[in-house]
């Protein structure tokens, strides 16, 4: 199967298949230099399909976890960049997750001020979502994706075949970024959670194809691509506030999705669903503490926040609210209707 990210000067195909993982030179133009970025907890089988298409590339592998989306790291890939003398002719392959991604993506945006960059995701999470759309970042502190860029791939290949290796709380963790996607914007993705076995392949599919359509909209987040970050404004405070590394993204955006679900049946549906994914419940938290990363939000101004609310399946509602309201909500509680 194969979407095209129609964007006027950046456009690029997404190829979904079982087995492009053994074709990527379809699509990735391989006869020149290529770093691979990928990380610890990418299966080996993995990185040497893709390694042994290309002709002169080599690997980098960064630990596993979010800790590594940082400067240090940045700055390491960075050095390796020079130090393989890469010009502005080559190109960066990130091989796994969000943080490689969106890591492998920042460096690809920054080194000689930009050169080609390439997407195989190997987690449901990136599959799902973050592989696609360009945005590409690194933390600063417990801030997440601070410091970025809009920096698009050349093209994404997804190979749901990488998913078998994936440990069930990852696999968890991505459904939650396509439920997401599916409570904003297809009411016939949220009735395919509810089946008893997951069809993950049309899950991706129908994920990735609002993604492309509101990406193709809205490339820079100026209005309606502010959808995508349903969840996302509580669900990154908890990130942020528990560490960075004790939940998963996903884990998080299902805790945060939660307080903007403005519908008592469907809440009760989500809550379900989250039960068959063995999600954790939301934490006790400090309500000014995560108000102090909600306001370093990237949908902020300084006295207000964009929030979307969800009162049907498919569809979604934007409003502008004042940081007091946002705070009622926490205050509230993400159980409540
Ligand atoms: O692509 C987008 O736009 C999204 O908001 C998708 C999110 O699910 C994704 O996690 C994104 O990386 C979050 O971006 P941020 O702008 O909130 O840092």
């Amino acid at each position: 199967m194969q979407l095209n990210v129609n964007l006027k000067d950046c456009a690029y195909p997404i190829t979904i298949q079982r087995n492009a993982l053994n074709n990527i030179q379809e699509t990735i133009q391989t006869n020149r230099k290529i770093m691979i970025i990928t990380d610890s907890g990418v299966p080996q089988k993995w990185i040497d399909i893709v390694s042994s298409q290309c002709l002169d590339s080599f690997i980098v592998t960064i630990p596993n976890g979010e800790q590594s989306k940082c400067f240090k790291q940045y700055e390491e890939l960075l050095l390796e960049a020079i130090e393989h003398e890469m010009t502005r002719k080559d190109a960066i392959i990130a091989l796994g997750g969000g943080v490689v991604g969106d890591l492998a993506g920042f460096v690809a945006a920054t080194y000689m001020r930009g050169i080609d960059f390439y997407n195989i995701p190997t987690t449901l999470l990136s599959q799902v979502d973050s592989s696609v759309g360009g945005k590409v970042a690194i933390d600063a502190g417990n801030y997440k994706n601070i410091v970025g860029a809009f920096w698009q791939p050349k093209a994404v290949i997804i190979d749901p075949n990488v998913l078998s290796t994936l440990p069930q709380r990852h696999i968890n963790n991505g459904l939650v970024e396509a439920l997401k996607t599916g409570l904003i914007q297809d009411k016939e993705l949220v009735e395919l959670f509810k089946q008893d076995d997951l069809d993950i392949d049309q899950i991706i599919y129908r994920s990735i194809n609002v993604k492309r359509k509101v990406v193709e909209q809205d490339e820079r987040e100026s209005s309606l691509r502010k959808i995508l970050n349903f969840g996302h404004t509580i669900g990154h405070a908890i990130e942020g506030a528990y560490g960075l590394d004790t939940y998963l993204h996903g884990e998080c955006v299902a805790m945060g999705m939660l307080f903007f679900i403005d519908n008592k049946e469907l809440k009760e549906d989500v809550l379900k669903i989250y039960e068959k994914l063995h999600l954790p419940k939301v934490p006790d938290y400090d309500v000014d503490t995560l108000m102090n990363f909600i306001q370093h939000d990237k949908k902020s101004s300084s006295s207000s926040i964009t929030i979307v609310l969800v009162k049907q399946a498919g569809t979604y509602e934007l409003q502008e609210v004042s940081y007091d309201t946002i705070k009622t909500y926490l205050e509230r509680g993400p159980y409540e209707k």
